[in-house]
């Protein structure tokens, strides 16, 4: 090879380089710029989506929600070990979907012996979504709605206004699924999105949801006040900061980025030739 021609594909390279670079490097603020609370809600039409392990969940974009102890008073409330739950939220012909996944190395769904406690989680809402209750599970004059789903099987529908005030639907609009695989449980609430009566929430919104989790792990000791929580967020209807149009965005960019690279390298290996066939044998 030339000097010339070794010159040339060098320079193509690092011009490709850059190119794919500088794309990476302008393209990922654009994908993160979704605001630390919030929570897309993804529109789709027609997906069953109430199996945990449904396929359409694959291409709904996930939101890691840190969680802590609850700051509540019962014995060994700082002891929990849950830290963070991945959250998934799609409005689909009329269902409302909630998905949380989250690391439990212990499988716990009997409460039946002394001392054992069901995995579990929850997800709050306010019953009026006009303001955001106390995040300790609402307050007299502000309550929230709960979907509590336990390990063994039970899920529930609980209308609540402070710690101590949890009071079961008496019939339960909720449904949860669940799936325990390799240390990690995925659980799917579904609920129709009209609300049926005044204290349940309204999910028909399209302006910001609050909502907060909570995540139980039984094989700790883990139960009622002693939990692990995530602070208030919100659930945006529509597409998100991380929904389509910025997926679309980053592919364009990638794509535009791709061939570019291509291009450059072409030109300077087709230059390089063509240096080299006019140098002669
Ligand atoms: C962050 C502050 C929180 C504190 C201090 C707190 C405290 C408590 C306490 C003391 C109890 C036992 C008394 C009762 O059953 O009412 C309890 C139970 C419960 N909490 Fe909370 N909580 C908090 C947040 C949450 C959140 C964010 C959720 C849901 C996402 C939640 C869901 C529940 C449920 C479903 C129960 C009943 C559990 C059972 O029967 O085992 N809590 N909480």
């Amino acid at each position: 090879m030339t000097d010339e021609r070794t010159r040339a594909l060098a320079t193509a390279l690092v011009v490709g380089a850059l190119v794919l670079g500088s794309t990476i490097a302008l393209a990922s603020p654009v994908v993160d710029a979704r605001p630390a609370h919030e929570i897309p809600v993804t529109e789709r039409s027609d997906a069953d989506l109430a199996s945990p392990t449904a396929k359409g969940w694959s291409s709904v974009p996930a939101s890691d929600v840190a969680l802590s102890s609850a700051p509540s008073s019962v014995p060994n409330a700082a002891d929990t070990s849950v830290e963070r739950v991945h959250v998934q939220a799609v409005r689909s012909d009329g269902q409302f979907y909630v998905r949380l996944q989250w690391e439990d190395p212990t499988r716990n769904t009997s409460s039946e012996g002394p001392e054992q406690f069901v995995d579990a989680a929850a997800v709050q809402f306010p019953a009026d979504t006009s303001s955001r209750p106390p995040i300790a599970m609402g307050g007299q004059d502000n309550r929230v709605n709960v979907w509590y789903w336990g390990g063994d099987g039970t899920t529930q529908e609980i209308l609540a206004g402070g710690a101590g005030s949890t009071t079961p639907f008496p019939s339960p609009a909720v449904d949860a699924n669940a799936a325990y695989e390799d240390g990690t449980w995925t659980v799917v609430y579904t609920r129709s999105v009209a609300s049926e009566s005044a204290n349940r929430t309204d999910l028909d919104s399209t302006d910001t949801l609050d909502v907060a989790f909570a995540v139980w792990n039984g094989g700790n000791g883990e139960r009622a006040g002693r939990k692990s929580v995530s602070e208030w967020h919100y659930f945006l209807a529509g597409t998100g900061p991380q929904g389509p149009p910025y997926q679309t965005l980053l592919w364009t960019v990638a794509g535009i980025a791709i061939v570019a690279v291509v291009g450059v390298t072409t030109f300077g290996v087709r230059r390089a030739r063509g240096g080299n066939d006019g140098g002669g044998s």
